[in-house]
């Protein structure tokens, strides 16, 4: 019998870095060679970054990935690294693994499976390998595999095929909402499938609109999982195996707990603007706080994100703006112990409307003013953005951004929306969540009915259906691609439906503009939701 100590590295590497992300990858090898490993396995890509996008279509992509992997063989390591980078062999991108052992590459293995729907363009990118790789890990046969490769049958039984005892699965899974519990079911599935462990490692952080969770796992060849890195920060755990009998052994080691959806979906906008605001090089954030509550949970997450010291909350009343609002506002701001500004917009919004009154000719109001009142208020934000240095966070919520109720250039002006995937009864439910760690925000601010206060006494209800319907037709139209005809069959009102549907396509001009946010659902409205703005398809069907 002997025994194999195997380092999970679940780093959060920065995409296009890739001389910091071959520095990030030594640090952690030497950290888990002191602590007795003898091999050490990265994510997907892992010199790269994930995606790295048209980043794979740069002509020095081939140069610097050579220098960084020099870099890694030359480092005098005694543990095995395994790793993933994009290799170019002939014109030719691969998406590899390697495993560096005494400062050889000793072997490699390319991607066999791409994905291609959802975020996913791999095709665009690679070309598929097209065989199994496995290598001697101290006298086990290995094998490796990337990502999606899990995620179909024939790579495992490939792998088992040519002898594997052992896989070792390289990943970038973004998150979705139930996507870690839906992993770990798959990998049980493939590990009893090939007869093998499986160690899954997978990358933390926020990349653009995508997040990675981590979560990753170990499974024995039976299918019990046997350890899970905790989820959302970076980590480094030791696993270790014994091979007799002509198999690996895992016993149950420690499990980080698994999250429930809320936790996981709140620490998914944590994390995704977090890292949005620091590796972009923001000092901090600013945004307008209304006293309604897409703001309200919007300040949550960034002080969760950041700290109160790096986020400015700026409440710029007019003439509809309630009492309550300012009072509920400033109270939060309180709570949140952030910066708190008060700036009326009532003097430009009359400078604007002196200027445009002689050539409107006495035109009836319309939305043209409550536009206006939204775009003083983007102009005050961006206004202190350029001159703080804060990145601005918009405030819509994925109902709003789905049916086109909100202002270009008003408050949909702004770098980052924390909450474009969140539906406005998840917006609810996340801000409760929330409150129950700590009340956070005032109560009043969770149960007054929404209203956009751009008009006397207006509630978002006067103007669209009651939110849990809409958010029902919008997940059965938006993310499971139902027909009009089929979400009125299920019972919803044909007016209801029609009405929806309608707005919903005729806003994508909207949304191309609209800055993008963090995804946590299977269908977010950014790279998997790619629809013509001009169009001459029959609305809804
Ligand atoms: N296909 C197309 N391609 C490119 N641009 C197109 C376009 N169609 C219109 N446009 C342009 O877009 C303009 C219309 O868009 P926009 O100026 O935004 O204005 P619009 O969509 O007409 O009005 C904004 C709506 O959002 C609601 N709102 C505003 C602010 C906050 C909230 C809230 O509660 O969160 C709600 C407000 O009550 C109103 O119903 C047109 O005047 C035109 O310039
Ligand atoms: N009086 C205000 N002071 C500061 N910011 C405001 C004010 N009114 C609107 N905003 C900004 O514009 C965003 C959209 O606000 P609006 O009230 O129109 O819609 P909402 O979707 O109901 O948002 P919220 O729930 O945050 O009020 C707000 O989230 C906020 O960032
Ligand atoms: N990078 C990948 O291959 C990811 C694809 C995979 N199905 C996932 O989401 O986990």
């Amino acid at each position: 019998m002997s025994s194999l100590s195997i380092a999970m590295a679940q780093i959060n590497p920065l995409v296009g870095d890739i001389p910091g992300n071959a520095e990030r990858i030594l640090e952690q090898a030497r950290r888990a060679e002191a602590q007795g490993a003898d091999v050490i396995v990265f994510p997907e890509l892992t010199l790269s970054g994930y995606p790295p996008e048209d980043l794979l279509l740069r002509p020095s992509l081939a140069l610097r990935i050579d220098r960084a992997l020099d870099q890694l063989k030359q480092a005098d390591l005694g543990i095995v690294l395994v790793l993933g980078y994009p290799k170019v062999v002939a014109g030719r991108v691969f998406n590899m693994a390697g495993v560096v052992a005494r400062g050889q590459l000793v072997c490699e293995y390319a991607k066999q499976c791409l994905p291609n729907y959802q975020v996913f363009d791999e095709v665009r990118y690679f070309v598929p390998g097209d065989s199994a790789c496995v290598f001697d890990l101290k006298g086990v046969p290995t094998a490796l595999t990337i990502c999606e490769d899990i995620w179909q049958p024939g790579p495992v039984e490939q792998a088992r095929d040519a002898g594997a005892k052992l896989m070792l699965n390289l990943n970038a899974s973004p998150f979705h909402k139930g996507k870690p519990r839906e992993r770990e079911q798959l990998l049980a599935e493939r590990a009893r499938q090939g007869h093998m462990p499986i160690v899954y490692v997978n990358q933390v952080g926020g990349q653009d609109e995508l997040v990675f969770d981590g979560g990753s796992v170990a499974v024995n060849a039976q299918g019990d999982l046997c350890r899970r890195l905790p989820a959302w920060q970076e980590s480094l755990e030791l696993l270790q195996a014994n091979w007799h009998d002509g198999s690996v052994h895992m016993a149950h080691q420690a499990l980080a707990p698994q999250q429930q959806d809320l936790d996981s979906v709140y620490q998914a906008l944590v994390t995704g603007t977090r890292d949005y605001v620091n590796k972009n090089g923001f000092k901090g954030v600013v945004l307008g706080l209304s006293g309604g509550i897409d703001s309200a949970l919007t300040l949550a997450i960034a002080v969760d994100a950041l700290g109160p010291e790096r986020v400015t909350a700026i409440m710029m009343p007019f003439r509809y703006t309630s009492e309550l609002s300012q009072t509920d506002a400033a109270e939060q701001a309180r709570r949140m112990g952030v910066r708190y500004h008060s700036l009326s917009i009532e003097p430009m919004y009359e400078a604007f409307m002196a200027t445009l009154d002689p050539v409107f000719e006495g035109a009836k109001r319309d939305t043209t003013e409550e536009n206006l009142q939204a775009r003083c208020r983007g102009v005050l934000l961006m206004a202190w953005s350029n001159k703080r240095g804060d990145l601005v966070l918009t405030t819509g919520n994925k109902s709003e951004l789905a049916v086109g109720y909100s202002t270009l250039y008003g408050d949909m002006a702004g770098g980052f929306d924390a909450l474009k995937d969140v539906p406005k009864t998840l917006v609810f439910e996340l801000s409760r969540h929330r409150n129950e760690q700590g009340e956070v925000i005032p109560p009043s601010v969770i149960t007054r009915p929404p209203s956009a206060e751009l008009a006397p006494d207006q509630k978002d209800e006067d103007s669209l259906p009651p939110y849990e319907v809409l958010d029902q037709i919008l997940a059965l139209y938006v993310e499971q691609d139902c027909s009009a005809e089929a979400i009125i069959a299920r019972g919803f009102a044909r007016e209801d439906v029609e009405r929806v549907v309608r707005l919903v396509d005729i806003n994508e001009y909207k949304r191309r503009q609209a800055p993008i946010g963090v995804r946590i659902t299977q269908r977010g409205f950014g790279r998997d939701r790619r629809y013509p703005i001009t169009s001459g398809w029959k609305l809804g069907e």
